[in-house]
């Protein structure tokens, strides 16, 4: 998962043929109840990979599913789920595991939703909150659903408070990243995976999945069906990308100054590579006047909600984060982001740029570079084959 695509290309995988689109909600024969939460919801038609996956899900077999950022992939497995869930029942059936605690909860809040009318139970299992309230609910009203960390999750599963014997679904969110041999989750979800029913059905989702993580995916799936995008489309049309030079360090806190009006137009994310980097940029923000707020994953858990909080709501526009809040963290209103570091690794740049441009709405990504980004920007255009063009002089004509 670094910029070394060398092996990647030796393998081949392609996307399953002939799959079944369902043009609209209902003619996925879903539960009455589900379909009506769909629509609540204010969703009216399913997007490219809702048509062509939440079938596949249902039908039971193992499911590869790709598609662009911002395109609707968390309610097309949260549908998938829900539609297979015994309702009857109180036992645990479906387990999603992503990788940031954020994401976990947005994910249980999407069930939750398209749930609503369905009396489902679902429970946010993330690591930083004491869950005892939780637990009680989980052991006397029963759980259906549980969106978590792998950590956390693995824990809870220990401990014996889930009781995984009737498991029937995993779900991979940002699976390639919950693989990946960087960040340490591989190893639980194996240990996760060892506790779950051998017939337990796989679904494994991304906007980015490289060959590598595919080749991975053998060890649990099992003749998967594969929806897959290919690398020059993985790119949104929507989001415009830029560069500025900066040439140096120092110069792009100044070059961040001067773009803080258009932050604030809608809202906005401006990304750093470290902790440290976005505790330094939000103190000299602030201390400049700029009124900016920061998430880092040191933070106590209570500090990252309110963040959260305060900028779902729009009481604050300006976010300065690391990669935590690179992939899947859904809010609408985000129009604008910037690349303050180019990201370390490649898959995060389609990633973060894809925090903008939510479901068809536009979006313009600004890269900082300085003279030593300038091969790793030429990497990342080559492997998406994109072009990111000079950002123009005044960002009014953008
Ligand atoms: N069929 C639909 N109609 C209208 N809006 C939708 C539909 N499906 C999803 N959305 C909305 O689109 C937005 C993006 O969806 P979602 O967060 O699932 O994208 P994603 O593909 O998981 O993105 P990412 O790759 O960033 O994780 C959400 O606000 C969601 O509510």
């Amino acid at each position: 998962m670094s910029f070394d695509r060398s092996e990647d290309s030796k393998l081949k995988f392609k996307t399953s043929r002939k799959l079944k689109i369902s043009p609209t909600f209902e003619s996925m024969n879903l539960k009455d109840d589900l379909l009506r939460g769909i629509y609540s919801y204010g969703f009216e038609a399913p997007s490219a990979i809702q048509s062509r996956a939440i079938s596949q899900i249902i039908s039971g077999k193992d499911v590869i599913a790709q598609a662009q950022s911002g395109t609707g992939k968390t309610a097309t497995f949260t549908i998938g789920a829900l539609q297979a869930i015994q309702l009857k029942r109180k036992d645990l059936q479906a387990l999603v595991l992503s990788p940031t605690r954020e994401l976990a909860s947005q994910i249980c809040q999407v069930v939750c939703n398209l749930g609503d009318y369905m009396n489902v139970k679902a429970f946010a299992i993330t690591g930083g909150k004491t869950l005892k309230d939780d637990i009680k609910k989980i052991q006397s009203n029963g759980c259906h659903v549980v969106s978590g960390t792998p950590g956390r999750v693995l824990d809870m599963i220990k401990r014996q408070i889930l009781q995984t014997r009737n498991v029937s679904m995993l779900i991979l969110d940002e699976a390639d990243e919950l693989l990946s041999e960087t960040l340490g989750f591989k190893q639980q979800i194996y240990d996760i995976f060892t506790k779950l029913p051998k017939a337990c059905q796989v679904v494994v989702v991304s906007a980015t999945m490289s060959k590598d993580i595919l080749e991975i995916t053998k060890k649990f799936m099992s003749q998967p069906v594969k929806i897959l995008v290919k690398k020059d489309e993985i790119s949104l049309e929507g989001i415009k990308q830029y560069f500025v030079d900066v040439d140096k360090e120092e110069w792009k806190f100044d070059t961040l100054c001067d773009l803080y009006d258009s932050l604030t137009i809608t809202q906005g994310v401006i990304f750093c590579n470290t902790k440290k980097k976005v505790e330094w940029l939000a103190q000299k923000m602030s201390q400049s006047n700029f009124a900016v707020v920061a998430m880092h994953g040191d933070m106590k858990q209570e500090d990252r909600d309110k963040v959260m909080n305060d900028f779902r709501t729009g009481h604050s526009r300006v976010l300065i984060s690391t990669d935590v809040w690179a992939r899947g963290i859904d809010v609408q209103q985000v129009s604008l982001v910037i690349n303050y570091d180019l990201p370390e690794i490649m898959e995060n740049y389609i990633h973060r740029i894809g925090r903008s441009g939510r479901f068809g709405r536009k979006g313009t990504a600004i890269n900082f570079i300085t003279t030593t980004d300038v091969s790793k920007l030429k990497q990342i255009e080559k492997y998406y084959c994109i072009r990111i063009k000079a950002m123009p002089a005044s960002l009014s004509d953008l």
